[in-house]
């Protein structure tokens, strides 16, 4: 790819009628491995687009609880819980405020699918049953893409990933719904460089992204070093059902094959003031933003060893060399849990104030 060219993310249909499956999955590795991301071709047979459209209606009717129910949840070590406007800097490195945006985190929840942390008395059982049904299929799907990542690499056993990351095991799995407030909406004007989220690399093995038409901001740093915006629906799924899921490789996935699968930088700008400052025909950002994520995470033992595969050994680019400007892409044996306690210490600088000083 040429500097400053936009990246052509893959849209790949895993559920295509006649697909092979170790096809499916070469492509799927080749995207992963190209860019970090990929999109997953969304005609409703993972999850349907009234599933998703359901979620964001929750997402949007969560937001507009009342303060005092929002802060009754206020996110907790475990990471579970509501975090409001700059109390996340993802990018502690250069930002000078915080993150423009509100977040509510959904652990596990029961197998009758109830809550298992505090939620918003705005939310009725069926609301949070809706929810907790949501966060399982993406879980699901996850699983299905861990097990493609799984043949595609020709791992043995080729269900390595995906048996690490079984749901009855205590993870750092999260269902984030996101709130960015209209540029106009926020208190202070927004300064020149600032961002709507800062740049980060993802810090669980697989995310899965879930954006509305017409909403802009999410920018990824390419190999070249230059920022490119993705756009919400590429060419070839505007008249999909839903936009397609974005999928993103995180540290764990990018640790566990050496580099090869990259965790690629990316964040969430104001229109046009990133660096980059491209534009997305069709896509603005003068509206307030919701989105939808799900960080997917190994049982918290794993251990972030490579892993068996030939075409992993056969890779000599290194984690740091295939993750431009990410500061986390160093080899280390950690477990999964060590690693998201880390990343979580250094971006929720007041909840862990005093674990910080003390340390
Ligand atoms: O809101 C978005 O589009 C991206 C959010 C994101 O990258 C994250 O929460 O990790
Ligand atoms: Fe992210």
């Amino acid at each position: 790819m040429a500097a400053g060219a936009t990246p052509v993310i893959p849209i790949i249909d895993i559920s295509a009628a006649g697909a092979g499956e170790l096809d499916v999955a070469k492509a799927l590795v080749d995207a992963a491995a190209e860019h970090g991301f990929v999109y997953i071709k969304n005609t409703g047979k993972d999850i349907s687009a009234q599933q998703i459209s359901n979620a964001f209606d929750l997402s949007r009717a969560l937001f507009a609880s009342p303060l005092e129910e929002k802060q009754k949840c206020t996110i907790q070590k475990n990471n579970q819980g509501w975090s409001g406007m700059h109390s996340e800097t993802l990018d502690p490195s250069s930002q000078r405020v915080g993150d423009y945006k509100e977040a509510f985190n959904f652990g596990p929840f029961t197998a009758a699918h109830a809550a298992q942390q505090p939620l918003p008395g705005t939310l009725d059982a069926a609301q949070v049953a809706e929810i907790a049904r949501f966060r399982g299929a993406c879980h699901a799907l996850c699983e299905r893409l861990l097990h493609l990542f799984g043949v595609g690499l020709g791992v043995t056993p080729a269900d390595f990933f995906a048996a690490s990351h079984s749901p009855s095991q205590p993870s750092g799995s999260i269902l984030r719904f996101l709130y960015y407030p209209a540029p106009a909406a926020v208190s202070s004007p927004v300064e020149k460089d600032e961002v709507r989220a800062g740049a980060h690399s993802d810090y669980g093995s697989v995310t899965l992204l879930f954006r509305l038409r017409g909403q802009a901001g999410l920018e990824i740093l390419t190999r070249a070093g230059t920022w490119e915006p993705v756009p919400v629906c590429p060419p070839g799924t505007e008249n999909d059902p839903s936009p397609p899921i974005l999928v993103n490789i995180g540290d764990l996935l990018s640790y566990w094959t050496n580099g090869l699968l990259r965790s690629t930088v990316h964040r969430v700008t104001f229109e046009g003031d990133g660096s980059g400052g491209k534009k997305v025909v069709g896509e603005s950002n003068n509206e307030p933003r919701y989105s939808i994520v799900y960080f997917c995470h190994p049982a918290n033992d794993t251990q972030l060893t490579a892993v068996p595969s030939e075409r992993v050994k056969e890779f000599k680019g290194g984690l740091a060399e295939a993750n431009v400007g990410n500061p986390y892409a160093e080899r280390k044996v950690l477990t999964a849990d060590e690693h998201l306690k880390m990343r979580l210490q250094a971006t929720y600088s007041q909840l862990y104030e005093n674990d910080n000083k003390s340390t």
